[in-house]
């Protein structure tokens, strides 16, 4: 094991875990997402560049992948400092933000950010969805990305000596693509060698998490000390859910704020509202996973930010806390999910 073991690591340096606070496990407080810009029907074209003003912000929220500079949530950092201290105020003490390779990550952006705000902010390392690997990375073979990833964590990345302090999110489609596995296989060696926290995006396909799962577990990683995210849109199906909290991974609500009829990226599937979320919590407490489950709001675009008429980055404390609590999850459960969860999930073993 590396020389953080017992710590957590902020772009600020080493922390103890008992620093951390309420903790989002996934969230981005830059990043650009043009990657997955969504064309939109006929005839609405001319939405996707439109003004980001009042009597669109509705049209927004609803398409918010089909609006250019909804994208661009790099351009907000004034309105993103302001958040985290309201966030602090709320009672926040830590984000993780979890923009890797391919997605604009801005390290020199955090460690601002977090100097200014006093949040506990934990960068992610490695890259984001296939759409993103450049063919440079392509070329790269599984040892040569698990020497990037791990010098990521232990030395900085993007050319600063800012470390991050989680794995993630690692980016994966459905089906998954051979570079995707390559990436995954860097991940899993790179946790062994550090003890350090993974954290994944998996495809929008329920079989998907069960086969992240499996490649990692192949490849030597700890699931244990793996995070699972978006899990909202992603397994719907009460047994499917349960057979997948069996795998052992942390399971990750991370999607609170987004009330949306169409899920662009899945219009198959019905993207559940914030009251189905906490019902969904409560279930996997009653089946026994108070100690796996973790929450976080994933802004990656503008319309999610208090500015742009969004839920910001302290709806959950604000909010989603007290419904939990009035849909009979308790205190102590909510702490767990809030602080106690994500502590041990960052302390490197
Ligand atoms: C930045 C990111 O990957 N967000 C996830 C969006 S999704 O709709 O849940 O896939």
């Amino acid at each position: 094991m590396s020389g953080l073991s017992g710590k957590v690591q902020t772009v600020l340096g080493l922390v103890d875990p008992s620093q951390l606070g309420r903790t989002l496990t996934h969230e981005h407080l830059t990043m650009n997402y043009d990657c997955c810009f969504c064309p939109v029907s006929p005839g609405e074209e001319a939405m996707t560049t439109a003004p980001m003003e009042m009597k669109n912000v509705h049209w927004i929220q609803q398409n918010p992948y089909s609006h250019r500079e909804n994208l661009v949530l790099s351009q907000e950092t004034e309105a993103v400092r302001e958040e985290l201290l309201a966030f602090k105020k709320a009672g926040g003490g830590t984000i993780v933000e979890n923009t890797t390779t391919g997605i604009a990550r801005n390290l020199p952006v955090l460690r601002q950010l977090a100097k200014e705000t006093e949040v506990h902010i934990v960068a992610g390392a490695g890259y984001y969805l296939d759409v993103t690997h450049s063919a440079d990375m392509r070329k790269m073979t599984v040892e040569k990305l698990t020497d990037v990833i791990v010098n990521e964590v232990l030395h900085g990345a993007d050319g600063t000596d800012i470390r991050c302090g989680v794995i993630g999110e690692i980016g994966t489609s459905w089906p998954i693509t051979d570079s995707e596995k390559k990436v995954l296989c860097a991940a899993a060696h790179a946790q062994t060698q550090l003890g350090c926290p993974v954290i994944i995006h998996p495809g929008r396909n329920s079989a998907a998490p069960k086969e992240i799962v499996r490649i990692l577990q192949e490849a030597g990683g700890d699931v244990s000390k793996t995070v699972m995210s978006h899990i909202d849109r992603t397994i719907y199906d009460p047994t499917e859910l349960l057979e997948f909290a069996k795998l052992g991974s942390y399971i990750e609500y991370d999607l609170f704020g987004v009330e949306m009829l169409n899920y662009a990226f899945n219009t198959s599937v019905d993207m559940p509202s914030d009251s189905q979320r906490v019902q969904a919590l409560a279930y996997l407490i009653k089946e026994g996973y108070e100690d796996k489950l973790v929450i976080a709001h994933d802004v990656h675009t503008k319309n999610r930010l208090t500015k742009y008429g969004g839920h910001g980055y302290s709806h959950i404390l604000k909010n989603i806390v007290p419904k939990m609590l009035s849909r009979g999850i308790t205190q102590n459960q909510v702490d767990k999910i809030l602080i106690d969860n994500p502590k041990k999930w960052l302390t490197f073993k």
